[in-house]
């Protein structure tokens, strides 16, 4: 430990936060930083990394403290062992490494912390959330999940275990690993596994989809809900679409390389009426991973709390609503909507189950998926019935 290479760090730490208007992700926007600043060493990049993460893992509590008090106590409650703790505030060194309840315990004697003000909107979660443990695990990265395309479980293990990667298996198919392991440094896996989180795979639980029936995945992104639903059941025949060009691109990438080649793929902006692209067709299952608030993954962009607010919330509950209105018409009868969110709030899970069921489904299942106890996201995930 270097007090005088702290004072340098501590530095570059306001320059850097001073730099940032939260109009990026904070991943995005450190790569710049440290290309800009290219006198910094490793040291100080990781340095500064952490800090920068574990300064916004405490949302808006201790709001009002200046930075380097901020960011020391951030650290004391994200860390075990901390040079930084340990030069700015000595009296707290010692119980670095004690238990959270005892540090949340600590800080809230010493200087007025609440768990609460990391994050006050908290209060309007879905009613099974477990708002205490929900906040403590925003002080911790979650780990890395993948996904293991059935017929390679037994390769990719034994790929795994050659390159002496710490890993925990979950299921045949899912294992867990540290946060920070880069799985593109393994090309031989590429289309064997997919980094997807641990909540994120288990809404396959909820398709229960046939040989032979045709789904859509409205949203589809970069296709992880789809490559989940065609590596679980390959006999399904899919449409997938979304508003984003570049991100289908993405997804064709994807399935090259998980060797799938027959689907159909369409650009569509749900806001509207999309009858001139899809006709009268209809389908047997629609999954609808919707837009949303993205509060259950603030473990991994926590920087996201900062500027989050009930008008955001507002505008995905309006949005999903008129998504949700024109995608409906396209199921079968009695077909099953898998509805999809990364949110923690009620607004966005049961309340839009609630307005589905007012416009004439049937809620069959719906669960909140405690990535909180997983060190994983958290989701919302619910299979209406069309009438
Ligand atoms: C939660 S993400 C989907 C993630 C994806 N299903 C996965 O598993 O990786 C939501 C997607 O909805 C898309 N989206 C947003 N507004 C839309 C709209 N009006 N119509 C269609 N798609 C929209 C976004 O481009 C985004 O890719």
């Amino acid at each position: 430990m270097n007090p005088k290479r702290i004072t340098q760090q501590l530095r570059s730490f306001e320059r850097l936060l001073a730099d940032y208007d939260l109009k990026q992700p904070l991943a995005k926007f450190l790569t710049h930083f440290f290309k800009e600043n290219r006198q910094m060493g490793a040291n100080d990049r990781r340095t500064l990394s952490r800090w920068s993460y574990h300064y916004f893992r405490i949302g808006k509590a201790l709001a009002d403290l200046p930075t380097v008090e901020r960011l020391t106590l951030a650290e004391y409650l994200c860390s075990k062992e901390s040079d930084l703790v340990s030069v700015q505030a000595p009296a707290l060194r010692t119980t670095l490494d004690a238990p959270l309840s005892v540090k949340i315990d600590r800080l809230a004697q010493d200087y007025g912390f609440e768990l609460d003000h990391i994050f006050p909107l908290v209060r309007l979660a879905s009613p099974a959330l477990a708002i205490s443990l929900f906040l403590e695990s925003l002080l911790q990265q979650p780990d890395l999940f993948i996904r293991i395309s059935p017929p390679y479980i037994k390769e990719v293990r034994q790929q795994l275990d050659k390159h002496q990667l710490t890993y925990q298996e979950i299921s045949p198919t899912t294992i867990a690993l540290p946060n920070g392991t880069n799985m593109s440094q393994y090309p031989e896996l590429v289309g064997k596994i997919q980094v997807q989180d641990l909540s994120s795979q288990q809404t396959a639980h909820y398709f229960k989809a046939h040989d032979g029936e045709s789904w859509w995945d409205a949203c589809a992104a970069s296709g992880g809900k789809s490559l989940l639903l065609w590596q679980t059941f390959p006999g399904v025949k899919l449409l997938v679409s979304d508003i984003r060009n570049s991100i289908l691109r993405n997804l064709d990438e994807r399935f090259d390389q998980a060797g799938i080649k027959h689907y159909r793929r369409k650009l569509i902006d749900l806001t509207k009426d999309p009858s001139v692209i899809l006709g009268n067709e209809r389908f047997d299952g629609i999954i609808m991973d919707i837009p949303c608030s993205g509060s259950g993954t603030w473990g991994r962009t926590p920087e996201m709390m900062q500027l989050f607010d009930q008008q955001k919330l507002a505008y995905f509950v309006e949005l999903q609503r008129s998504i949700l209105r024109q995608v409906v018409r396209y199921l079968k009868p009695n077909a099953p909507l898998i509805y999809i969110t990364c949110s923690i709030f009620a607004n966005e899970n049961e309340e839009q189950v609630a307005y589905l069921e007012s416009i004439g489904l049937r809620v069959a299942q719906m669960e909140l998926l405690k990535g909180y106890e997983h060190r994983a996201d958290t989701m919302f995930v619910a299979r209406l019935l069309a009438p």
